[in-house]
């Protein structure tokens, strides 16, 4: 898929992640970019700089906590009905807070399912859209344990075996649609400073044994990968670890011949 004059929607697209691919969207003339965050204050004040940046009608905030069913519906309605059409779908939005993990497994998990399934019913051919691309946000303790974090680890796997499944359905193909996953190490966002703050039981750990040797990945390493992804009309089900430094790699499942 090109990028000229296509909608995209981006969960957690107030800040982190989220912004930096609706940044490089936009600057690869879409038509526009609905940011859909939980956080008010953030994500008016870059819908705002994006329409500054890009031009009045560019941007749209949609306030939205992902884990209700019906505001994230509502947020795809609106930006259908505010650009005409919808043609990427990024369920991107996530924590990382081990005391509250079923609220995290309802961000992380199955606010990418529900995500991915709305973005059947508003982007498929067979539902009166053009088809499109689902990105789906992982993370490298998607693909490997995680002993300090392990639900935040669960749910980043649940993310890998829902994007590799869910690609081959016959309802998800037969629309047009194809599902990609991403798989990160760690990101030059706030993430972890707020999972320090907020959600991690290894704080301690963490300080002692990685702060500051563990090197971040870069947006433009991100974004790239991304953009690669959706251009390429053949990846789909493709899981891409992407290492600082080294780029992004798809990894295939594990052959069991079973
Ligand atoms: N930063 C990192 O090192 C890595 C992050 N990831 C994943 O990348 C994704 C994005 O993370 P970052 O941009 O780094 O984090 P971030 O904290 O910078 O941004 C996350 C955004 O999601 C929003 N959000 C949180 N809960 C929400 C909810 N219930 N409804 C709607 N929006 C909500 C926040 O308001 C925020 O704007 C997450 O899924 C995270 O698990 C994956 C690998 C590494
Ligand atoms: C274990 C939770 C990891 C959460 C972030 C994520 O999804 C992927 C991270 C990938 C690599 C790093 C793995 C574990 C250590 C994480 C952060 C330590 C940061 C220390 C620091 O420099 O502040």
């Amino acid at each position: 898929m090109n990028f000229d004059g296509k909608v995209a929607l981006v969960t957690g697209g107030a800040d982190g992640i989220g912004k930096a691919l609706s940044d490089v969207f936009l600057s690869k003339n879409m038509k526009g970019v609905c940011l859909v965050d939980v956080n008010e204050d953030k994500g008016q004040e870059t819908a705002k700089a994006f329409e500054e940046k890009y031009g009045a009608g560019k941007a749209k905030f949609c306030k939205c906590d992902v884990t209700s069913s019906e505001q994230l519906e509502a947020a795809f309605k609106t930006c259908v009905d505010t650009f005409g059409r919808l043609d990427v779908a990024c369920n991107n939005a996530g924590i990382l807070n081990e005391y509250k993990w079923k609220l995290m497994v309802s961000i992380n998990l199955n606010a990418v399912i529900e995500g991915t399934y709305l973005a059947v019913k508003y982007m498929g051919t067979k539902n009166g859209g053009n088809g499109g691309v689902v990105v789906n946000t992982s993370s490298v303790v998607g693909l490997v344990p995680r002993q300090y974090a392990a639900v935040y680890t669960a749910s980043k796997h649940g993310v890998v075996g829902f994007t590799r499944s869910a690609a081959f359905e016959p309802d998800v193909v037969d629309n047009g649609i194809r599902v990609v996953a991403i798989c990160p190490m760690a990101v030059e966002t706030e993430f972890m400073a707020i999972a320090y703050e907020q959600g991690s039981k290894y704080t301690e750990v963490y300080r002692n044994e990685m702060e500051g040797r563990v090197p971040r990945v870069k947006f433009e390493e991100l974004t790239s990968a991304v953009v690669q992804l959706i251009e390429d009309k053949d990846a789909n089900g493709s899981i891409n670890v992407i290492v600082p430094g080294k780029g992004s790699k798809s990894i295939p499942p594990p052959n069991l011949n079973l």
